[in-house]
């Protein structure tokens, strides 16, 4: 936390990992965003909430966020939902996610409200471009160690994060070559050390749009880190009081950006604050990882 004055309307604290002034026009955001009618969290995880590691599987949030977003989640009108490229199944792993979570996997193709879902049913078409596509990458993966093939419901990504620098754009080069020769109509995503491939092209946007119909949510916060977050930020209504914050480096349409998944920690806890204050429950003091 940065001890400089904070504005009158952001409730005494600034978000960590920005520079001033954005962090108190950030601050009096979130102060906004706490007395919201009706308020939804749509979080990107991998780079958002969870740091990188080298194996997929193993990503979890920080402590900080997860104990922020119990707190969030308990309060009423607040739904807490995770926006994210990983396939439903290993979504639901790495958030831990009870009965009631909301999910969107797969870059918006899959969904899951609670006990509610969409199923994926493939094209015969779609099945056999997958099925091609799928032994056309795993024979690229099998020729570059360290790399790993991973399997989507509608898709595969190439993962590189072992390779040494210009390696990984290799790989790359390859992948699109490899993909080409199957199909010209497939959704391509070049993601962090991942190059995802799909036969189906929902994007976050269509997700979150999903979840504000679902929750009739009057405002909406989405954070994300990566290329593919931009389709969620394209859909914020910031004019209806919606909050888009970019995670780290990069081009954004989002009218917020902190540092890394820390500051997503501050700024989240400082938001459970504000809205327990908001809904006349106790704001225990939290300090953030
Ligand atoms: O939309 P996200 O929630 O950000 O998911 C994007 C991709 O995340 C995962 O890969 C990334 O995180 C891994 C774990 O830290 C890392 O090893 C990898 O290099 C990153 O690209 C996930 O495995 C992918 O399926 C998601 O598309």
């Amino acid at each position: 936390m940065t001890d400089t004055p904070s504005h009158p309307d952001a409730g005494g604290a600034q978000p960590a990992g920005i520079a001033q002034p954005a962090a108190i026009a950030l601050a009096t955001a979130v102060a906004r965003l706490a007395r919201a009618e009706r308020l939804l969290l749509a979080l990107d995880f991998d780079g958002t909430l969870a740091p990188f590691v080298d194996i997929p599987k193993a990503a979890r949030m920080l402590p900080a966020i997860k104990a922020a977003l119990d707190r969030l989640e308990a309060l009423p009108d607040t739904w807490v939902a995770y926006v994210s490229g990983r396939p439903l199944a290993s979504l639901e792993i790495v958030t831990e996610a009870d009965e009631d979570a909301l999910l969107i996997g797969s870059h918006g193709v899959e969904i899951r409200f609670g006990r509610d879902g969409v199923s994926v049913d493939l094209s015969d078409e779609e099945r056999a471009t997958l099925d091609k596509l799928g032994e056309t990458l795993g024979a690229l993966v099998d020729s570059v160690p360290g790399t790993r093939l991973e399997v989507k419901p509608v898709g595969f990504g190439v993962h590189y994060r072992l390779l040494e620098g210009d390696e990984g754009a290799a790989v790359v080069a390859r992948a699109y070559e490899a993909a080409a020769s199957v199909s010209d109509q497939l959704t391509i995503r070049d993601g962090k050390d991942i190059i995802e491939f799909s036969v189906r092209g929902a994007d976050k946007g269509d997700g979150i749009e999903r979840l504000r119909e679902y929750t009739h949510a009057t405002a909406v916060l989405f954070a994300g880190d990566d290329v593919t977050d931009e389709d969620g930020f394209g859909v914020l209504r910031p004019e209806q009081g919606d909050l888009g914050i970019k995670v780290g480096q990069g081009e954004t349409a989002a009218q917020f950006r902190v540092a890394d998944e820390r500051a997503v920690a501050t700024l989240l806890t400082l938001l459970a604050d504000a809205r327990e204050a908001a809904r006349g429950e106790s704001a225990p003091t939290s300090s953030p990882a």
